[in-house]
C-alpha cells in the first residue's frame, strides 16, 4: 500500500476527529441506548477519494434478493482489500479505532480477516431496494459494532433506527435518516433496531460500513451460521468459498 495514501488518509481521520470533542460524542452515545450520528464527519474531498475505489469494485457487486427481508447489492471485504487501499486504511486507523473504542467504553478489534462484513459496501441501485428490521447481531463471542458511513444518497430511502428497544422501562425513540455523503453512524449492533426503507427507480444509494469486535473469535456452529446468512443475504456463494477452509 502506498504510504502517501496511508498518511492523506490518517491525516483526514485525525482531523475528522478533532472537530468532534470525544466527551461530548460519548455523552450523546450513551444516551442515546449505544448510538450516535454525526453529519460531514468527512468533508466532500474525502468521500470523492472513497468513491473513486467504489467505482473500481461496483462492477463486482453482488445482488440478493430475499423477499420481504432484503433486495440490493454488496460488496465485500475481500474484493475491498484488493481494490480499495483508502477505504481500508480509514477502516484500519489506529486513531479512529481508539476513538470509537473510547466512546463505546471498551477496546474495539478489527474484525478477522475472512469476515465479508469486516469493511463491505451497500448498494441500493434498483426500484425496492431495501432491508427489513433487524439488528446486526453478534455471532462473535463479544460484542460487535457497526460504522456506516454515507457516500452517495440520491433517493428517498430512510434509515429508520428505533433506540432503546432493549432497555425496560424506557420509551423507544425514532429516528429516521437520510444518509447523505459523509455522514457517520456507530452503534452496537445487538442495540439498534434498524431497517432501510425501499428506493424507487432510478435512485441511488450507497453506503461504506465497517464492524469492529471487543473479541474476534466465535465458535464454529456460528462460523457456519453466519457465513451461509452472508453468502445468501449479502456477497453470494463465491464469497463464501473465497474463505480460508472453506475452498473445494
Ligand atoms: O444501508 C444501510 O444504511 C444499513 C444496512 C444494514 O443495516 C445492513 O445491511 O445490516
Ligand atoms: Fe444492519
Amino acid at each position: 500500500m502506498h504510504t502517501e495514501l496511508l498518511d492523506s488518509v490518517s491525516e483526514e481521520v485525525n482531523q475528522a476527529i478533532a472537530r468532534f470533542p470525544q466527551e461530548t460524542i460519548t455523552k450523546i452515545y450513551q444516551d442515546q441506548g449505544e448510538f450516535f450520528s454525526i453529519e460531514q464527519f468527512f468533508p466532500q474531498e474525502v468521500i470523492d477519494q472513497f468513491m473513486a475505489e467504489v467505482e473500481i469494485v461496483r462492477p463486482k457487486l453482488n445482488r440478493n434478493y430475499i423477499p420481504t427481508h432484503k433486495k440490493g447489492g454488496s460488496v465485500s471485504h475481500y474484493l475491498l482489500r484488493e481494490s480499495a487501499p483508502s477505504i481500508l486504511a480509514f477502516y484500519h486507523s489506529p486513531a479512529f479505532i481508539a476513538w470509537l473504542s473510547h466512546i463505546a467504553g471498551v477496546p474495539l478489534l478489527l474484525c478477522p480477516d475472512d469476515d465479508p462484513h469486516a469493511c463491505a459496501l451497500y448498494f441500493y441501485t434498483e426500484a425496492g431496494d431495501h432491508i427489513g428490521w433487524h439488528y446486526d447481531t453478534s455471532y462473535y463471542n463479544g460484542e460487535r459494532y457497526t460504522v456506516l458511513l454515507g457516500l452517495v444518497d440520491r433517493s428517498t430511502s430512510r434509515l429508520e433506527c428505533r433506540l432503546h428497544t432493549k432497555e425496560p422501562g424506557r420509551e423507544v425513540k425514532e429516528l429516521s435518516l437520510t444518509t447523505d455523503p459523509g455522514l457517520l453512524i456507530f452503534f452496537n449492533g445487538d442495540k439498534l433496531h434498524h431497517a432501510v426503507t425501499p428506493s424507487a427507480e432510478g435512485e441511488e444509494r450507497i453506503v461504506l460500513t465497517l464492524e469492529y469486535v471487543t473479541d474476534p473469535t466465535m465458535s464454529r456452529g456460528k462460523r457456519w451460521f453466519s457465513n451461509l446468512k452472508d453468502a445468501f443475504s449479502y456477497f453470494g456463494l463465491p464469497a463464501l468459498l473465497r474463505q480460508p477452509g472453506m475452498k473445494a
